[in-house]
């Protein structure tokens, strides 16, 4: 995107902040004060916390496998959090409504409506609203949106990770100070409204009271970015993984249900039942996922064609129908 089409329209209601900096540099400790400050103004804010929104196992899992994997754990990470900015772009766009969760995106329901109490305000009302990322790689929509690169010394993060009842791993931080790059205005131009505040130190009054004009700022001068928007895309994508899935997940519902009547139709065994079920069911969750994430990462998206998604389930049901078929037959020769 070029500078000129990083224009100003008109003030936004809504903002998004964004806490950049390495592990333990001290973001959650920011937002907390941020949002305090933000309430005093009367301001509607919340953090958007990915760490209970997001399942646990998308961090953990490869961490402990892998070792530090850093590029699979970033790839389970971000179809995860490609579903919260989702939520968020929905929320921003009608926010007199709470957006629904999609089901199949593993969000957690009970977070998101945590994390969403209390900024719908009442009718007519609508005081500036700020969402707090803390996000080493956001890409912004059209909003207000500012960074905030918390600069803090490797050793102090370190020692502070360390003293933490879960700390990350150590090797994970000294990765990141590799691969972590501060807001770049010069080379990206929505990052303009942007930030560093040192906190190897203590974070002063002054130092939130720059915070608090950064965001006045970024509502006073929305972003627009035009249409070839990479998180559009990847938010359109999500959309549409979600649907396939859902409408597949249900086709897929439907053919277990009639393999399990042919299977007692046949007179298989109980014992053999609860087995086809278990067997039935586990090939299903991993049909689906392996679905989603084919949609999600593979599935070329041609700009301006939609895909049909009632004809990608019905064919993702035929295939899973061949599974299925494979699983019942084995169980019904065993008898
Ligand atoms: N300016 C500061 N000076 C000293 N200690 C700090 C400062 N800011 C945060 N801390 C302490 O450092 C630890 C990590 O802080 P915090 O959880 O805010 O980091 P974070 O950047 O959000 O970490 P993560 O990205 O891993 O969630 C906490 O124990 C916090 O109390």
């Amino acid at each position: 995107m070029t500078t000129e089409e990083a224009v100003s329209v008109s003030r936004a209601s809504a903002c998004l902040c964004v806490l950049c900096g390495l592990p333990a540099a001290g973001k959650s400790t920011l937002a907390r004060r941020i949002l305090s400050t933000a309430a005093q103004h009367g301001w509607r804010a919340t953090v958007v916390p990915y760490d209970d929104l997001i399942p646990e196992q998308a961090f953990r899992t490869k961490v402990v496998e892998d070792g530090v994997n850093l590029q699979e754990m970033h790839t389970e990470w971000k179809s995860h959090r490609q579903a919260v900015l989702y939520c968020i772009e929905q929320f921003l766009q009608k926010s007199e409504i709470l957006p629904e969760v999609p089901s199949s995106s593993g969000i957690s329901v009970a977070a998101w409506e945590q994390c969403t109490q209390g900024l719908m305000g009442p009718k007519g009302l609508k005081p500036p609203l700020v969402f707090l990322l803390d996000d080493n790689f956001y890409y912004p929509n059209s909003l207000g949106f500012c960074q905030v690169y918390l600069q803090c010394d490797l050793e102090s993060c370190i020692s502070r990770n360390q003293s933490r009842s879960q700390p990350v791993p150590t090797e994970v931080i000294l990765e990141m100070v590799k691969r972590l790059e501060s807001p770049n205005p010069q080379k990206n131009s929505w990052e303009i409204n942007s930030i560093t505040l040192n906190s190897t130190g203590t974070v002063s009054k002054s130092d939130i009271q720059r915070v608090m004009e950064l965001i006045s700022s970024a509502l006073n001068n929305p972003l627009s970015l035009g249409e070839d928007n990479k998180e559009q895309k990847d938010a359109d994508r999500l959309k549409c993984a979600n649907s396939v899935v859902h409408q597949a997940d249900q086709a897929c519902r439907r053919l277990i249900s009639e393999a399990m009547k042919t299977a007692r139709e046949n007179k298989v065994p109980p014992e053999r039942m609860r087995s086809l079920a278990a067997q039935l069911s586990e090939s299903k969750a991993t049909f689906l996922h392996n679905l989603r994430k084919h949609f999600l990462h593979e599935v070329p998206f041609i700009q301006g064609e939609e895909i049909n998604v009632e004809h990608a389930a019905k064919r993702a049901a035929e295939i899973f129908n061949d599974d299925l078929k494979e699983i019942l037959s084995r169980i019904m020769n065993d008898k």
